[in-house]
């Protein structure tokens, strides 16, 4: 039985299992369940506080685990990444008042309030800075206004947190981050469970940014109507009933299908439809 660390709070929890819940796997009905096992697909889930999830992944007591690559460094846990799961996006700043900071240096003597301490004392020991760190649990946009800290250092998303809180980010950023599968490092990357976990999940990735793109044209078109939509290998082309027609199937990226229908359209092909996929494997 493959045993899986999902978060059970915060940002990560809701889009997690509604991806694992896309990809097949049984969810638990109530937010207060800690654990449950999916018999049919031979997995056990252990709904865990995001930041414990690397923990219990590099202690190798868990296979493999789902959560956020800043909770994943800020760890120091012995664990790695082994696929992007491309929600949850943020970026690690500096913050603090307008005008009181430009960059790492103005750090100097400072006090950095933050969430992820290991994070922040890494950045400042890898760029040679003298500063103090004070961890908070959370709501950190708040530490300054109450003089707790000079600066500090958080998640920053649509940045409004920070401007509601008078604050503006300052220096490069310090990391980019994102929800991810996990696993400890050096782990037989071979598993047929791991890998047959991962192929459902990248399933779920392709069927959320790809849409199946079907149409019609002229045979003298189809080279030209082939290089908008060349699909993932190679579309599938058939013959119509009326003669010097083709059809055309291919996978297109979802963000770029209006765009293409319109390209579509203007060399002459007719009848172009997109459809939804709920499922596949590549
Ligand atoms: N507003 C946000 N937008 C995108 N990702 C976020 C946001 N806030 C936190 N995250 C990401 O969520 C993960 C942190 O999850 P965690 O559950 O610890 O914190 P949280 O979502 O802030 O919840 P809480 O503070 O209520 O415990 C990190 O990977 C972080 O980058
Ligand atoms: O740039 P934004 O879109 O505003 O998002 C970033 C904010 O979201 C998170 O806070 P959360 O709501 O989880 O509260 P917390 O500070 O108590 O963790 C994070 O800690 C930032 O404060
Ligand atoms: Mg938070």
């Amino acid at each position: 039985m493959l045993r899986i660390a999902v978060p059970n709070k915060g940002s990560l929890s809701g889009p997690a299992a509604e991806m694992l819940h896309e990809a097949g796997y049984q969810q638990r009905r109530e937010s207060k369940e800690l654990r449950i096992v999916d018999p049919e697909n031979e997995v056990e889930f252990f709904y865990l506080r995001p930041r414990d999830i690397a923990i219990y992944v590099s202690s190798g007591r868990l296979d493999i685990g789902i959560t956020g690559l800043d909770l994943l460094i800020d760890s120091g846990a012995d664990a790695e990444v082994i696929l992007p799961l491309g929600f949850a996006r943020s970026t690690f700043r500096f913050a603090a008042k307008p005008g009181t900071a430009n960059g790492i240096e103005d750090l100097k003597g400072k006090t950095v309030a933050t969430s992820y301490e290991g994070i922040v004392e890494g950045h400042l020991a890898d760029n040679g800075i003298d500063a103090s760190v004070v961890h908070l649990d959370g709501a950190v946009e708040t530490a300054i206004e109450l003089g707790v800290a000079e600066v500090i250092a958080d998640v920053v998303e649509t940045g409004t947190s920070l401007r509601n809180a008078g604050l503006e980010v300052f220096g490069e950023p310090i990391m980019k981050s994102e929800a991810a599968v996990i696993r400890r490092t050096g782990a037989d990357a071979e598993d047929p469970k791991v890998q047959q976990f991962l192929r459902r999940l990248q399933g779920v990735l392709v069927a959320r940014t790809y849409v199946m793109m079907d149409y019609d044209c002229r045979v003298e078109q189809l080279e030209k109507a082939v290089a908008l939509t060349p699909g993932l290998e190679s579309p599938t082309v058939s013959p119509l009933h009326n003669e010097g027609w083709v059809a055309v199937r291919a996978m297109v990226p979802s963000k770029e299908a209006q765009r293409i229908m319109d390209d579509l359209y203007d060399i002459g092909a007719r009848a172009i439809l997109t459809t939804a996929i709920h499922a596949c494997r590549l």
